[in-house]
């Protein structure tokens, strides 16, 4: 017998939100864990009582649902009444949702989210999310910056226990990560960037707009995250400088889509930029920066030698290198840092730290 309930309004459920339902429905816990809400753009499931929807069919029942879909301010106020602490996971790439979280947290609403956004627009939208009140909810966003990879838990408890963080580098990008590990290689291919593109696609590894990961900004969110964590009070994620992987003409298309198809014309772009560090014996790899002491923060394309470990870097992984003062030798933290598993397990045990908590 359950000694506690939370209840779980879960929007989105794509890549990452079909695979976090999967494992909600696994888990083995005195906590019960009920999902009261699922919706995503086009379908809406609610449990009118509170009672628990079914995490075996939610599949079927989402897609037949006749449930008015509620808006923003219509489902807060539904998930205040829930008779027990409700978490919010967001697992969305959306803007507006996320531009809503201080009203949730507000009212008493936890949430567990991998949508970068709420902590890597203005920073006003940061300090607002943050803001402590009587019975605020509870923020995490682990699946942020990593995906499932501890990352950002441990960079907040070096801060808050007085340490000083010196330096943040390191791959930040799954899907980057897989397309250069594949494409610019220390053996050498001839294999199109396009093609590759299309396979991290498939892979699940991009954000639901490509152009989001292969314009550098989604690295440009994660590395704003972890320097404000680091409290470096970076403005905006287009506040310093961000090297795009997208060929000029294809920066105004009207969709991914367009721009997955036109990739192939471009393909030269990026061969010419290999076979650049190739003839100087190095690989290809974007990496971001969080530099304290000179006050710099930055996301590029750069070209490390044959015999750097990114060269050798496999799949999605991710490689995160922090340097503090107490650890002058960076701490690394390595793995795979997108897909849908990984990412959803990451959100799930956000789900699990605040359901302590509450
Ligand atoms: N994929 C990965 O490896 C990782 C992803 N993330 C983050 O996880 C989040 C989800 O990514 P992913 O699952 O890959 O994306 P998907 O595109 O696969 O899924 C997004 C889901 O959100 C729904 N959705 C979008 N807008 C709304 C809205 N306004 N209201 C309700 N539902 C909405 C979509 O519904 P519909 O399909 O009907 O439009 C879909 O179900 C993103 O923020 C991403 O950055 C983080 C780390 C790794
Ligand atoms: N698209 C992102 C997914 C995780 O945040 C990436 O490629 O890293
Ligand atoms: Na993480």
């Amino acid at each position: 017998m359950a000694s506690k309930s939370v209840n779980l309004a879960v929007i989105g459920a794509g890549v990452v939100g079909s695979s976090f339902l999967k494992q909600v429905g696994g888990v083995k816990s005195n906590i019960s864990y009920n999902l009261i809400l699922l919706a995503t753009s086009d379908n809406f499931l609610i449990s009118k009582d509170y009672k628990p929807l079914s995490l075996a069919t939610w599949e079927s029942d989402l897609t037949s649902s006749k449930d008015s879909p509620l808006q923003l301010e219509g489902i807060l106020e539904y998930l205040k009444k829930s008779p027990s602490p409700v978490i919010f996971v967001d697992n969305t790439s959306n803007q507006t949702i996320a531009e809503f979280y201080p009203q949730l947290v507000q009212n008493g609403i936890s949430i567990a989210t991998p949508n970068k956004k709420g902590f890597s627009s203005d920073l006003s939208l940061w300090d607002n999310i943050f803001q402590e009140g009587p019975n605020t909810g509870l923020v995490y966003h682990e699946a942020t910056v990593g995906a499932g990879l501890p990352i950002i838990g441990p960079l907040r408890d070096m801060v808050q226990t007085g340490d000083k963080i010196v330096k943040i580098e390191g791959i930040f990008s799954g899907s980057l990560s897989f397309i250069l590990n594949k494409f610019s290689t220390i053996s050498g291919n001839d294999s199109k960037f396009s093609d590759i593109v299309k396979i991290a696609k498939s892979l699940g590894y991009l954000e639901p707009d490509p152009r989001d990961d292969l314009n550098g900004l989604d690295v440009a969110r994660k590395v704003t995250i972890l320097a404000r964590i680091a409290g470096f009070k970076v403005e905006s994620p287009s506040s310093f400088p961000v090297r795009s992987l997208i060929p000029k003409p294809l920066e105004s298309v009207a969709s991914g889509k367009e721009y997955l198809e036109k990739l192939p014309s471009y393909d030269h772009e990026m061969d010419d930029l290999k076979k650049e560090a190739a003839a100087e014996n190095k690989v290809l790899r974007f990496v971001g920066k969080v530099d304290f002491p000179n006050n710099t923060v930055s996301v590029a394309i750069e070209k490390y030698d044959f015999s750097h470990p990114f060269a050798s870097l496999q799949g999605s992984d991710n490689v995160i290198s922090i340097q503090t003062e107490r650890y002058p030798q960076p701490v690394i933290i390595q793995g795979a840092g997108a897909g849908s598993e990984v990412t959803a397990a990451g959100v799930l045990a956000d789900v699990f730290r605040i359901a302590e908590r509450v």
